[in-house]
């Protein structure tokens, strides 16, 4: 599996995942404002992997500070990440990983600014391998509900590509992999980005899993063909009652699981968890450019000066959720007592 991001000498470089799956192109992200547009434009796409990258764009703009004092630093730094924190608001992990390393460099007031740089790269590095190790334990407790022979139905992309690496609702179908389970995936392609056609078909392919990619307005008739066993999403941000912030079209599937008694699953760390927020009403959902909606590749597929809606995201509310898969266990209804119990393991 092709690293989705890596930062080398002074440099940050990602896979650029509006060119996949025909074209294996990198970017190397020199600023932190790099970082900022690469997220924006979601060459860099999905919760944790916006926060890891935020991480190392963070490193990036440390080192570009000349300021020798203290206050100074954190100041010019304080700026960079106001202004990285606007490239994208559902995910909250880009403000989660903004405030880690923004408290590190509070933490490590005391320290020459040359050592507080070299600290921030640290940080932003056990933030990449703590998203991976995350996502192999989350793995591990997801697979358990996963019973070999298994179809499971996957939305948007929650792969590697949308972490550090082995990814989280795809993490629990390679721990179900690795658990010796033959299981096979319906990927939905996830209109208007692809993120399924494009990245979870590529991902899953690459490493030899099953994997049928079916059209996101086929997903119910598959299931009431009884088709479909399980689904399991990926999460931009839950609520402290367990509604949960995903990719558009998101609610659908989740809406059409109850009717036919299938279970709904969500994998996500509990760094996207955002419990300051008493349900899934106070998240902001990302309106995206109607050009996204209105073209395929580049091509034009509706007719000039047609308004498009373009919501990034939708919510499940809670009531849809079967269980909600986190590195720390598995949380069931209800979510503000299990969510909190869960969190409060980290
Ligand atoms: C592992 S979280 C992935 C999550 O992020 C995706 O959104 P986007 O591709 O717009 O960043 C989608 O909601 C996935 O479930």
């Amino acid at each position: 599996m092709v690293k989705t991001i890596e930062y080398l000498d002074g440099v940050v470089r990602m896979i650029d995942q509006t060119r996949l799956p025909n074209e294996t192109v990198f970017v190397d992200c020199k600023t932190i404002e790099d970082v900022g547009n690469a997220i924006r434009t979601m060459i860099i796409r999905g919760a944790p992997a916006i926060g890891v990258a935020a991480a190392m764009g963070i490193s990036l703009g440390a080192n570009s500070i000349n300021a020798t004092g203290y206050d100074a630093f954190f100041a010019q730094l304080a700026k960079q990440c106001d202004a990285l924190g606007q490239a994208r608001p559902t995910a909250v992990n880009l403000k989660w990983a903004i405030d880690r390393m923004l408290t590190v460099t509070k933490a490590h007031n005391h320290l020459p600014v040359a050592e507080l740089k070299q600290r921030l790269k640290q940080e932003a590095m056990a933030i990449y391998h703590e998203d991976i190790a995350t996502n192999e334990k989350m793995g591990g407790f997801g697979q358990s509900l996963i019973a070999d022979g298994n179809t499971i139905l996957t939305h948007c992309n929650a792969g590697a590509l949308a972490t550090a690496g082995f990814g989280t609702a795809l993490g629990v179908v390679r721990a179900a992999v690795n658990a010796g389970k033959n299981v096979r995936v319906l990927a939905n392609e996830t209109r208007p980005f692809l993120q399924g056609a494009r990245l979870t078909a590529w991902e899953l392919k690459e490493d030899n899993i099953p994997v049928k990619l079916i059209t996101d307005n086929m997903c119910g008739h598959f299931m009431r063909k009884q088709e479909i066993d399980v689904v399991v999403v990926g999460a931009d941000r839950i609520a402290a009652n367990g509604d949960v912030a995903n990719k558009i079209g998101t609610y659908m599937v989740a809406v059409m699981a109850r009717q036919h008694g299938i279970p709904f699953y969500v994998a996500a760390p509990i760094s996207t968890l955002d419990l300051t927020l008493a349900s899934g009403d106070d998240i902001p959902i990302e309106e995206r450019s109607a050009d996204e909606v209105v073209t395929l590749n580049k091509h034009r597929i509706a007719p000039e000066g047609v308004e498009a809606a373009h919501p990034a995201f939708d919510i499940t509310p809670n009531e849809f959720v079967t269980a909600i898969i986190t590195e720390q266990g598995i949380a069931r209804p209800p979510y503000n007592e299990s969510l909190k119990a869960l969190a409060g393991k980290a």
